[in-house]
Formats: structure tokens, sequence, C-alpha cells
């Protein structure tokens, strides 16, 4: 394949993607209705999933981002660091964070302790996909699109040593 220069098997197919971020996106809706929410991503891997499923919530909201870093190839360091901070105080707001993929559960602590220390309303999580076979930490993930297996995954954002984030589908590189 041209993107990747490696065979990918296909795990998520863009359909697939496509009719669950919409769901995702109609309980986001019905759920905060009436409220302005702050949505905010978390980069890189979050880039295209954050993307799509915005335009799939019927609110007015606004979009952060807050870089992080814990991943080198296909493993995490454990040592979470903040690579870009959010640009505005979260004081008081209802923040929704938008992950690509809660995996040992260790960025989502992180971020979770240090977002509260800034005092928002509340905070749910948002992510496309969740490997509980691998959790170190428990996470409640409000709005999940697909539990996944064991697998490395890359594609639709996420990637491996930088590279096939520009997948349209999730998909597992054969080894
Ligand atoms: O649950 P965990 O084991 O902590 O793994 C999940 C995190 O790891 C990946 O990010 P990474 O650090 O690779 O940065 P990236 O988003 O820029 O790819 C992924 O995008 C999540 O943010
Ligand atoms: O399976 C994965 N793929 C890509 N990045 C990741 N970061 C944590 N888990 C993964
Ligand atoms: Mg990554």
């Amino acid at each position: 394949m041209s993107r990747t220069g490696q065979p990918i098997d296909v795990l998520l197919a863009e359909a697939d993607l496509r009719a669950r971020v919409a769901e995702m996106g109609a309980a986001i809706t019905r759920d905060y209705a009436g409220k302005h929410l702050v949505v905010i991503g978390v980069l890189k891997g979050s880039f295209i999933f954050l993307a799509d499923l915005v335009r799939a919530i019927d609110l007015p909201l606004s979009v952060d981002f807050i870089g992080i870093s814990s991943y080198q190839g296909t493993r995490s360091t454990g040592v979470v660091q903040i690579t870009s901070d959010l640009t505005r105080p979260i004081e008081g707001k209802d923040v929704l964070l938008v992950e690509d993929i809660v995996d040992t559960g260790l960025t989502m602590k992180y971020l979770l302790e240090n977002l509260g220390t800034r005092r928002p309303a509340s905070i749910r999580i948002a992510a496309l996909l969740e490997k509980p076979a691998r959790a170190q930490v428990k996470i409640d993930v409000h709005y999940r699109g697909f539990v996944i297996g064991d697998e490395f995954v890359v594609g639709y954002g996420l990637d491996w040593d930088g590279k096939m984030r520009n997948l349209p589908f999730v998909g597992v590189p054969r080894t």
C-alpha cells in the first residue's frame, strides 16, 4: 500500500468509523443540550477523530488542544509530557476530552489529574478506541467508540513512530 509501505489488515473500515462517530456525536448532543462545551483534543492522535466528532455534535462549542507524548514506537515510556498546553482557562467549563485511544490509561490518568486542578465544571472522556487488555489504571471512558483487543493499531490519527496517521481506516500492521 502506497501510504504505508507495508500491508495493513483493516480492523475498522471507513464506514464503521463514520457510523459510530455519528452515534457518539448524537449522544453528546443529547447529554449536553443547553450547555456550551469545550472540546479538548489530545494531540496528536486525536486530530482526525476530533475533526469528525465535532461535526457530529449539534451544539455551540469551542475547541482547544493539548499536546501530550509518552510513546516511542509501539511502547509507552510511562513518562507523560505536555508538549503544548491549552490556549484558554477551563475553570467553570464543561470539558470533553477527546482521545484516539485509551491503552494503558496512563496518558488519561495524567490528564485528568492535571486538568482537574484547573477546576472545570465537569470533565468527560470521548475515546474512539479502548484496549482494556492493556489497562494499567481504571479510566472511566464516558463515550467509547470501539473496544479492541491487544493489537497495536494505526490509522485515523493513530501512528506508528509518527507514520500512518493518514490512513482513512483503523488497521493492524502485518508483522
Ligand atoms: O493509554 P496510553 O497507554 O497512555 O496510550 C494512549 C495515548 O498514547 C498515544 O499518544 P502518544 O503518546 O503516542 O502521542 P501521539 O498522540 O502524538 O501519537 C495515544 O494517542 C494516546 O494519547
Ligand atoms: O495501538 C496503538 N496504536 C498507536 N498509538 C497508540 N498509543 C497507544 N496505543 C496505541
Ligand atoms: Mg501515538
